[in-house]
């Protein structure tokens, strides 16, 4: 082709606003730096607890200035992308390569069936044609229940991705559909018969699967329905069995039609082998089976990688990606494009900041930018040859027309045969985990796999659109979300911890910004030690008279206070211009401080108790079918507490320590005892306040609810016991 014949597939956009935020960026460096002077100058000469709360809050300072400086690698730029798909059409619609779906699931009783079933038809309704598309459901809790509800989703395919189709229905999950459309939507006789006939199909389906779900197990009546079942009769656990692989529908056979006589997507069900003594490597592990199994079976070039609980919500979303792989002069070097991940149980005010709204609203934009955001493990785009462990060459050119052709893998595979892909043995000796596929030993998997990927050359791309590429399951009590977050800081750490600290293996590979962008996260479980100093050692000084900040007469209070201001009017503008509401920001500082002072501090222990050889990886699933009180509770944004846990322990000594100081403040104030100088310790009562008002629902929780959710009587006590002593220390 003529280098000017070349119509580019997606278009960049930079940033508008970076005025303001240069005066912001600026005027908080000088802030910054008058309070490093004011610490040294203001040493304070008497030695003693007074010296070291001094030091300690100074270093602590240190931290968040050298982590304020990470975070605004996040910021400074930002690239917003746009895609043509019009043009791809034009240009290659009979060349659209083979694209494989990978779906991944681990456990039915947390990851419900009929879920995955959705996520699974979501998929398979692209606006994609049919005959190249595959989905592959990796199942990690080997379980008949999960089997039996992709068998009736691939039934349930033939009647539904006409109806999609041909009625231009955008929503193709269909329990997301038949929640948003209620009534039968339009007057039109035909479309109305059909939706009533689909919705009844679905009805049905539902009924089906809720049914063994109750049970527990598929019944023997319907077990005749497909020969994949039998597979369940040799003696199967979850954790030892042997490789289950099955094909519900084989595009390559002419039966597998949908009701209008159209191709449907192949379906391929597949449990790898699981056997004690064989470590399985979780999500990364079944990942990399996945790869293998389907390079023989279908091989498409470009993968679409899903957790169960994220679903299709936009159908163009595979020709989307396709403008950004398939782009002439910008595409080569492009080894994945990550969406963002979007969750649709958010509610208002987002409860749990689990809406990843700053996350994908700017920090994404500005790792873009910076040529490369994380690969976050879920809704993202990637070229196979990158994911398996191949170096970019410069100047290596695809061509589309060329990888139908030749890579169609041998018809007459048999299915046993590329069983063994799976087996649990097959990775011994191999570099698959450490060079090739995903990488194993890492809690998040995917950022240290991203990372890789781009220290071998190749580019990512963060892409939001405005029609949102797939909707997923954000956690819905208080717990899972920190746990969640324990997870993520713990192997965001591990990173920084391991040979592939962006600072080490990415150096003369990616640019420094990408490798400092990095670190915004891989030091996640880093800021809980002065966050932890920052709520707890201020208030004890207020109870010994000791002074950590300038005087509200003194001129050196200004930097604070214009930190403080800046700072959070800057965070709050953010959080709005985000589209977040002002509650939903008093919400997020809350889980802010809670991350900080319980997963990261878990996270940080944890990855260092790994490193001394005293802890095992572990990846804890997050629930997603929860129900009942629990769930009513999360709709009104009451917080759930409810389970013991040593977290919720370390939360409440927090807020009820502060409590009882201010209290005792106040009390001192009010008879104006002379120690309690209103002037010297004006921004520690501030503070100490700040920690009240951001603990009001945890308060609520501990003294004022009485329903299932709120604090367990034993955290209670302890926390109180706890607080007490911590009280006692001080006065
Ligand atoms: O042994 C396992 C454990 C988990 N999973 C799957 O991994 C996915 C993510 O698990 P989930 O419990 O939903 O964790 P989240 O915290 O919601 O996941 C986020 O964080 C993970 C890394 O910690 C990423 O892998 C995910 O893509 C990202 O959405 C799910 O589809 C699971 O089925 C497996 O396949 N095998
Ligand atoms: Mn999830």
């Amino acid at each position: 082709m003529e280098k000017n014949d070349y119509i580019p597939l997606f278009e960049s956009k930079a940033a508008k606003w970076r005025g303001v935020y240069c005066f912001y960026a600026i005027s908080m460096a000088v802030s910054i730096s008058l309070i490093c002077i004011h610490r040294v100058i203001h040493f304070p000469h008497q030695h003693g607890l007074t010296r070291w709360t001094w030091i300690g809050i100074s270093m602590a300072e240190l931290w968040f200035i050298i982590y304020w400086i990470i975070t605004q690698f996040v910021r400074y730029r930002a690239v917003s992308r746009y895609t043509f798909k019009d043009r791809l059409s034009r240009r290659y619609e009979d060349d659209l390569p083979r694209v494989d779906i990978f779906v991944c699931t681990a456990d039915p009783q947390l990851e419900p069936p009929l879920m995955v079933a959705d996520t699974v038809l979501s998929v398979m309704a692209y606006d994609y044609p049919p005959e190249k598309l595959s989905v592959y459901l990796s199942d990690d809790g080997c379980s008949d229940m999960v089997f039996y509800a992709l068998y009736e989703a691939s039934k349930f395919s033939r009647v539904w991705l006409p109806f999609c189709k041909s009625f231009n229905v955008e929503l193709r999950a269909p329990k997301a559909y038949f929640s948003a459309v209620k009534q039968v939507p339009s007057d039109d006789p035909t479309f109305a018969k059909e939706w009533r006939e689909v919705k009844k199909l679905y009805n049905e389906m539902e009924a089906q699967i809720t049914d063994i779900m109750k049970l527990g197990r598929v019944p023997d009546h319907l077990r005749k329905h497909h020969k994949g079942l039998r597979e369940w009769e040799l003696g199967v656990s979850r954790s030892n069995h042997h490789t289950i692989l099955q094909v519900l529908i084989d595009r390559r056979g002419t039966k597998e039609v949908d009701i209008e006589g159209k191709p449907l997507p192949m379906l391929v069900y597949l449990a790898r082998e699981k056997r004690p003594g064989y470590p399985h490597n979780f999500k990364a592990g079944s990942m990399n089976a996945l790869i293998r199994v389907s390079s023989t079976i279908s091989n498409g070039p470009i993968i679409l990688n899903l957790d169960c609980d994220h679903n299709s919500n936009n159908s163009q979303s595979v020709r989307e990606a396709l403008c950004f792989f398939m782009d002439d002069e910008q595409g080569h070097d492009i080894a994945y494009v990550q969406y963002s991940q979007c969750f649709d149980n958010i509610t208002r005010n987002d409860l749990y900041g689990s809406s990843l709204r700053v996350p994908n609203e700017v920090e994404l934009l500005a790792l873009d930018a910076h040529g490369g955001p994380l690969y976050i493990g879920s809704c993202c785009f990637h070229r196979r040859n990158a994911l398996t462990g191949k170096k970019y060459k410069k100047g290596s050119l695809i061509n589309w027309k060329q990888v139908n052709e030749i890579q169609e893998p041998e018809r007459e595979n048999l299915l046993e045969e590329i069983a063994k892909f799976a087996n649990c043995s097959y990775e011994e000796n191999s570099s698959w985990g450490k060079e090739m596929g995903l990488k194993y030993g890492c809690p998040v998997e995917d950022v240290v796999t991203g990372l890789s990927i781009k220290c071998k050359g190749w580019r990512s791309v963060h892409f939001n659109p405005g029609r949102k590429g797939f909707m997923g399951v954000a956690p819905v009590t208080l717990l899972s979300t920190l746990i969640q977050h324990t997870r993520w800081s713990e192997g965001n750490f591990q990173i920084f911890l391991s040979k592939y600290c962006p600072l080490i293996y990415g150096h003369g590979k990616i640019p420094i910004q990408l490798q400092i962008s990095y670190l915004c996260y891989n030091l996640w479980g880093a800021n809980c030690l002065a966050t932890l100093y920052y709520v707890t050692i201020p208030t004890f000084c207020l109870l010994k008279g000791i002074n950590l900040f300038p005087q509200l007469s003194s001129n050196w209070i200004l930097p604070y206070a214009y930190v403080l201001l800046a700072k959070y009017t800057y965070s709050l503008g953010e959080f709005l211009r985000c589209g977040g509401t002002l509650k939903g920001w008093y919400n997020d500082q809350r889980m802010w401080l809670y991350n900080r002072v319980t997963s990261y501090l878990f996270g940080f222990c944890q990855t260092i108790m790994r490193y001394l050889g005293f802890a095992k990886l572990d990846f804890a699933i997050t629930g997603k079918n929860v129900d009942g009180d629990v769930i009513k509770r999360f709709e009104q944004e009451i917080m759930e507490f409810g389970e013991a846990s040593s977290m919720f322990t370390i939360l409440a000594t927090i807020a009820l320590f502060n409590l009882l100081t201010s209290i005792s403040i106040a009390r001192s104030i009010i008879i104006k005892k002379p120690a309690t100088d209103l002037d010297s310790c004006a921004l520690q009562i501030i503070l100490n306040g700040v920690v009240i008002i951001i603990n009001l629902p945890l308060f609520e929780a501990l003294f004022l609810r009485k329903d299932q959710g709120c604090m367990p009587t034993s955290v209670t006590c302890q926390s109180i016991i706890l607080a007490v002593l911590a009280y006692m220390l001080g006065y």
